[in-house]
């Protein structure tokens, strides 16, 4: 292997999956297999060159492939799995789950057999649900496994109380846990602009505003667009984890991953505080709950196990 440059496979040449692809590229992270199925392929293959024809205008060494064949996927250091059907307005992201989980299964098996050594990173919606649905049809340990939500969720946050303080996003700092749903836990006590508690900065009726509006941030931009949802973000925020995996970063990052007795919860997955690193997950972090958050946390797991009911790998 030396030297040789690392592989990202993003499967889902949708909107998600090539805005991902296109960041990973202009990073110059990896190279980029671009994955969707047969009767896409020539679409799949014209982003791809696409892209690639940026590259001398950007300046970025990135080789970039777009494919419905999973041999071109072998040997990735991640794959990152964004295929599958997206919401509309007036959906839930638990909707998609019966779609979803038939395109996790199918997905799975093939990049399994061509990359067996990768680390498996989710977008797919109901995404702490579908995490599970990958995690158990890849036999893959669960450090190998893992979801996005919480790099997201986090920014969304970040970005209105930024907005709210007349502030530069980058010294504002959030965390927010549990399932990537409306129930989700901003975690407004471990929350700081420039290490400043955000409890001391805005007052208690607009930060209650604020955790509810990253709470359905979701929804906002599936009603804004009307016919998907969002993109930009989403894909910034998996090119965030590739990038802590690949550079083996050690990054404090909120992942979705496999619990097992942590924060009291026993084999789900779900949204908590991560370091993120060479192996993937390297480390959960406990954090001290009080008694308001551990409740808000239960009750945010309790819509994902009731998603994990549906599913027919459970
Ligand atoms: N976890 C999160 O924070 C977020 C999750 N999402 C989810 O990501 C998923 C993708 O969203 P978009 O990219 O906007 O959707 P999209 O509809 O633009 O793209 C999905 C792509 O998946 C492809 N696909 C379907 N079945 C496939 C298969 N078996 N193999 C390979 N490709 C297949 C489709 O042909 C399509 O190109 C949705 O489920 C969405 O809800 C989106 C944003 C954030
Ligand atoms: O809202 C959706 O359906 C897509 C998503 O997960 C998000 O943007 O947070």
């Amino acid at each position: 292997m030396g030297n040789r440059r690392k592989k990202v496979s993003v499967i889902g040449a949708g909107f998600t999956g090539a805005t991902t692809a296109f960041l990973l590229a202009q990073k110059e992270l990896s190279d980029v297999v671009i994955v969707d199925i047969p009767q896409m392929e020539n679409p799949t293959k014209g982003k791809a060159l696409d892209m690639l024809e940026a590259s001398p205008v950007q300046g970025f060494d990135a080789n970039i492939t777009g494919t419905s064949n999973y041999e071109d996927t072998a040997e990735s250091d991640i794959v990152v799995i964004t295929a599958g059907i997206a919401r509309k307005p007036g959906m839930s992201r638990d909707d998609l789950v019966q779609t979803n989980e038939k395109i996790m299964r199918s997905v799975t098996k093939e990049i399994v057999k061509y990359s067996p050594d990768c680390t498996i990173v989710v977008l797919t919606n109901p995404v702490d649900a579908m995490t599970y649905t990958v995690f158990k049809e890849s036999g893959f340990p669960k450090h190998r496994v893992i979801g996005q939500s919480g790099v997201l969720d986090t920014a969304r946050f970040r970005t209105f109380v930024a907005q709210e303080l007349n502030l530069s996003v980058k010294d504002v700092t959030g965390f927010v846990l549990g399932g990537h749903g409306d129930d989700m836990v901003p975690l407004v006590r471990y929350s700081y602009a420039g290490g400043i508690p955000l409890e001391t900065l805005i007052p208690k009726d607009r930060l209650e505003a604020i955790v509810e509006r990253t709470r359905k941030g979701g929804g906002e931009i599936v009603n804004l667009l009307g016919n998907g949802s969002a993109y930009y973000a989403p894909a910034a925020s998996l090119v965030e984890m590739a990038e802590a995996i690949l550079k083996d970063q050690r990054r404090v990052i909120p992942a979705i991953v496999y619990l097992e007795g942590e924060y009291g919860f026993d084999g789900i997955y779900l949204g908590v505080p991560t370091i993120l690193g060479g192996n993937g997950l390297e480390q959960i972090i406990e954090l001290e709950l009080t008694e308001d958050e551990k409740s808000a946390l239960e009750k945010s797991a309790e819509s994902v196990k009731n998603v994990m009911k549906v599913l027919s790998s459970n």
